[in-house]
């Protein structure tokens, strides 16, 4: 009883000296007593605060960045019951979201966490502001003093990495695509859910690794774009083909990266200045994709003027446009189609927009953008399209090869190995011509009976090869304008080279003799 009212008297003493001394004196007082506690604790503390500024307004990036990777360990040791998971947590669904709740630490607990050797703890502060219902929130770092210095540096560029990681991972993507002509240039957007990836793409495996080497070295590159003083972005020309799967390889680009996919309808832009316009209004971390770039805009070559090719090649090029549409395209879009052509022949898009759109000054407003032009004829280009920095990367799509077509076969229908497996590959390396659409159509079509649908797709590319007995030596110049291209299976090219009337014919006497006994085995 004696100490507490001691203690009593004592608490009175302070509340009467609080109200007599002076502030500064006060001010002084207090910041002596955590200098003095400073030099006595082991620990060195770091705040980070939700906000930043006088007046607490400007996001602060690295709080975020603490509470997504405080995030991720709390699902790490809540799915572990790891006996150093904190007591209490907060558990979060913000209203519309489809994904999980989310993880965070309840006000005033703490999470311990290591590195390189030393323990770490992570508090959560939240505190009302006096005389409002507002509230500060902030984290504060512990860490042992003595490698404070060294070891700050290292933990928050781990942790950010971290946190950045699982910020891509978790997005929401969209896709966009741009507004009809005669408003302002604008994007509209629905929820991007393209079911290809690298892992359902069948591609011959050198030209997979590479594509997802170059992609991954991209998006790890923040410091190699900043350190060259190049605009951190990367074109990529996808041509072949239709058929060959350039759009899917964007949608699983796109998948792998986990970017948003920006689909500019060139047709539809009226003026350059438009161009520009949709290019700043595109977030970071995108796709730009021009499909069919051959048939929105003539690339031929004079970069102010719009159409300087023959009247013959814009007229092809419209035709070609035409066919591939599909026959339930309205009439409100083939006559937009046929202005657009108007439109381009005005002047008003132009070569030298299109270059500004990819290199020029405004290019470089965003950071981490990808930019994909596809298109059937890869002659229609203007070399100064092409050239590295503009197009870094150009990959040529062609006919299924063998290791693409056997991945087909495998996924469509199950069947690893088979006898006709090794006829339709002597087809393919015969110059039989399937395209991965194709190939993939005639597995559909009999994909409830395995055997049929591989049998129909080996009728098929024979049928290709005696069709294509004519057209042999098919000569590829050498694209030297890329950073790194790619020809789809290029020994297939060079066995097309070579292979001569002579072997062909002793070919088609063997597949002839290899199906026969085929089918007297099968007693068809
Ligand atoms: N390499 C591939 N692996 C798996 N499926 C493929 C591949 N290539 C094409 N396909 C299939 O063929 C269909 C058409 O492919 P896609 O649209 O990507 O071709 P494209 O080259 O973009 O054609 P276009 O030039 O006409 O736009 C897709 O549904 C896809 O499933």
């Amino acid at each position: 009883m004696e100490l507490l009212s001691q203690m009593w008297s004592l608490l009175g003493l302070l509340t009467i000296l609080q109200n007599i001394l002076p502030s500064q004196l006060l001010a002084l007082l207090h910041s002596m007593w955590q200098s003095l506690q400073d030099s006595l604790t082991p620990y060195s503390y770091f705040d980070v605060p939700e906000f930043l500024g006088s007046s607490a307004v400007e996001p602060n990036d690295l709080y975020r960045h603490v509470y997504l990777y405080l995030h991720q360990s709390l699902l790490s040791s809540a799915a572990a019951s790891s006996a150093s998971a904190p007591p209490r947590l907060t558990l979060s669904l913000p209203r519309g979201s489809a994904s999980v709740p989310s993880l965070s630490l309840s006000p005033n607990h703490s999470l311990e966490d290591s590195f390189a050797g030393h323990r770490l703890l992570w508090t959560h502060h939240a505190d009302t502001l006096q005389d409002s219902l507002e509230e500060r929130r902030s984290f504060a770092l512990r860490l042992p003093k003595r490698a404070a210095a060294s070891l700050l540096g290292a933990y928050l560029s781990h942790l950010s990495g971290a946190a950045d990681h699982l910020e891509r991972s978790s997005r929401p993507r969209r896709l966009f695509t741009n507004s009809p002509r005669g408003g302002p240039p604008s994007w509209s957007s629905v929820p991007f859910h393209h079911p290809a990836t690298f892992a359902t793409l069948a591609l011959e495996p050198s030209l997979k690794t590479s594509l997802i080497a170059d992609l991954d070295a991209f998006a790890a590159g923040r410091e190699f774009y900043r350190r060259t003083g190049r605009a951190w972005k990367r074109g990529y020309l996808l041509h072949g083909p239709p058929g060959t799967g350039k759009s899917s390889l964007i949608a699983a680009m796109a998948n792998h990266l986990r970017y948003d996919v920006y689909d500019l309808e060139l047709t539809r832009v009226s003026h350059n200045s438009d161009l520009r316009s949709l290019l700043i209004q595109t977030s970071n971390r995108s796709i730009i994709v021009i499909e069919d770039i051959d048939c929105s805009l003539d690339l031929t070559g004079d970069r102010h003027g719009t159409v300087k090719s023959s009247a013959a090649a814009l007229s092809a090029s419209r035709k070609r446009a035409r066919n591939r549409r599909q026959p339930s395209i309205s009439n409100e879009d083939s006559d937009s189609e046929d202005d657009s052509f108007g439109q381009i022949n005005d002047g008003r898009v132009t070569l030298s927009g299109l270059l500004n759109f990819i290199d020029g000054l405004w290019s470089c407003c965003g950071e981490e953008r990808v930019i994909v032009f596809t298109t059937n004829y890869l002659e229609a280009f203007d070399p100064a399209l092409l050239r590295p920095g503009r197009m870094d990367v150009h990959v040529r799509l062609g006919a299924c090869g063998e290791h693409a077509m056997r991945e087909l076969v495998e996924r469509y229908v199950g069947i690893k190995e088979h006898e006709m497996l090794s006829v339709a590959e002597s087809c393919i390396r015969a110059g039989a011509d399937m395209t991965p659409a194709e190939v993939a159509e005639v597995l559909l079509r009999h994909r409830e009976e395995p055997e049929e649908a591989v049998r129909n797709m080996v009728r098929e590319l024979q049928a290709r090869v005696s069709g294509s007995s004519s057209g042999v030596a098919e000569e590829v110049e050498e694209d030297q304008s890329a950073a790194w291209s790619w020809e789809e299976s290029p020994e297939k090219v060079g066995g097309k080279r070579r292979a001569g009337w002579e072997r062909r014919v002793r070919f088609l006497r063997r597949l002839r003799s290899l199906t026969k006994s085929d089918s007297e085995g099968r007693g068809v």
